[in-house]
């Protein structure tokens, strides 16, 4: 049994889990093991989402943790995510109690608008026009937000964030917002360390949580010869300085830098490799070195997305 993980506060005082358990890609029959897995190793944050297919045996995996005495509701922190298709404000409260049945749990700790982007209401996760194309609905994600807010008054959220919103994407939401933002959920890892815009995060008191921390090498779109952050030499050369693999010192890196990494995997090695990183620190030295990576390697581009008005990277950050 490992020691369960660290945990920041957010800005509502909410504990935080400083490391999470990513489920995208993770297959229903093989998810229900490794959350069971993760929480015998320490690990206390989910990271689900309607979009990935599989909060049911997420859900189970951590009702037989409970179930089992190991954990009770209150020490895991569960977060889930709000999709495109669902932006429309009547659509928002149904689809968050939809999330709360499939986990099999009457609150969560933390749900999220996935996308700034909506697409057409009601429909497949992907409404498809005729040439292929996506369908968007042009709901502006502020009236959606204000909904959000509405799940944590009816005491169905701790907390709500958003993902993959720019900075004046926030800043809109900073305006008219009753409950603030706690996170701001975005890709980083050292070919996208994302510095311009955890400053601007860590300035309004929002968290970066890290998402595809190891450059996601299981992304459905990966080619061979693309570059591989966990094969990369200089990556590698750091490790072997640390006796670390290469996923640790990214997620540490991650971690030293003030965010939340949330690694995905459904091997029960690699699940226990990556929360055994609360026993080093990197050297300034080296932070600086991996610093040095950045090149703007996005590698989700939500590319179906990228001709709407909300499209979040547009802009530098
Ligand atoms: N908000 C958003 O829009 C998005 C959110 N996310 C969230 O972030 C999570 C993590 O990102 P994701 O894109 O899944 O990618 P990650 O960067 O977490 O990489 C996951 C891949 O790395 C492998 N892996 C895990 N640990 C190790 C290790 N120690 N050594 C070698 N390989 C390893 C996994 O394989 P294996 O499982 O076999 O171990 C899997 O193939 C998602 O699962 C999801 O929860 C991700 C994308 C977008
Ligand atoms: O979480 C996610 C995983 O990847 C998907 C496919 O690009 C994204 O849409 C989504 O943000």
């Amino acid at each position: 049994m490992g020691k369960p993980c660290p945990s920041v506060k957010l800005n509502n005082g909410q504990d935080f889990p400083v490391l999470g358990l990513g489920t995208w890609k993770s297959k229903p029959g093989e998810v229900e093991q490794a959350v069971k897995d993760a929480i015998d190793v320490g690990y206390r944050h989910i990271d689900g989402a309607f979009f990935y297919e599989n909060e049911p045996e997420v859900g189970k995996g951590v009702k037989a943790k409970i179930a089992e005495g190991v954990i009770k509701r209150e020490d895991i922190f569960i977060t889930s995510k709000l999709w495109n298709t669902f932006h429309r404000p009547d659509l928002v409260v149904d689809a968050c109690k939809k999330s709360l049945k499939n986990f099999g749990v009457d609150y969560l700790d933390l749900y999220l608008i996935h996308w700034p982007m909506g697409y057409e209401e009601e429909g497949e996760l992907f409404p498809l026009n005729p040439d292929g194309s996506v369908r968007y609905s042009e709901v502006d994600y502020v009236e959606t937000w204000k909904e959000l807010e509405k799940c944590v008054q009816l005491g169905l959220v701790k907390s709500i964030g958003v993902s993959n919103f720019n900075s004046e994407q926030i800043e809109r939401i900073l305006k008219i917002c009753k409950i603030k933002p706690v996170v701001n959920q975005v890709e980083c890892h050292p070919y996208l360390n994302q510095k311009k815009l955890l400053d601007f995060c860590k300035a309004r008191d929002i968290l970066i949580t890290a998402y595809s921390p190891l450059g996601s090498p299981d992304r459905p779109w990966a080619k061979p010869g693309d570059p591989n952050l966990l094969e990369d030499p200089k990556v590698k050369a750091i490790a072997q300085k640390y006796k670390k693999s290469p996923a640790q010192i990214i997620l540490r890196y991650l971690i030293q830098h003030g965010t939340v990494p949330i690694p995905k995997s459904v091997n029960k090695k690699r699940l226990a490799e990556n929360i055994e990183i609360f026993d080093f620190e990197l050297s300034p030295a080296d932070i600086a070195v991996i610093d040095t990576f950045d090149c703007n390697g996005r590698l989700i581009p939500q590319l179906d997305g990228k001709l709407h008005k909300y499209y979040p990277f547009n802009i530098e950050f």
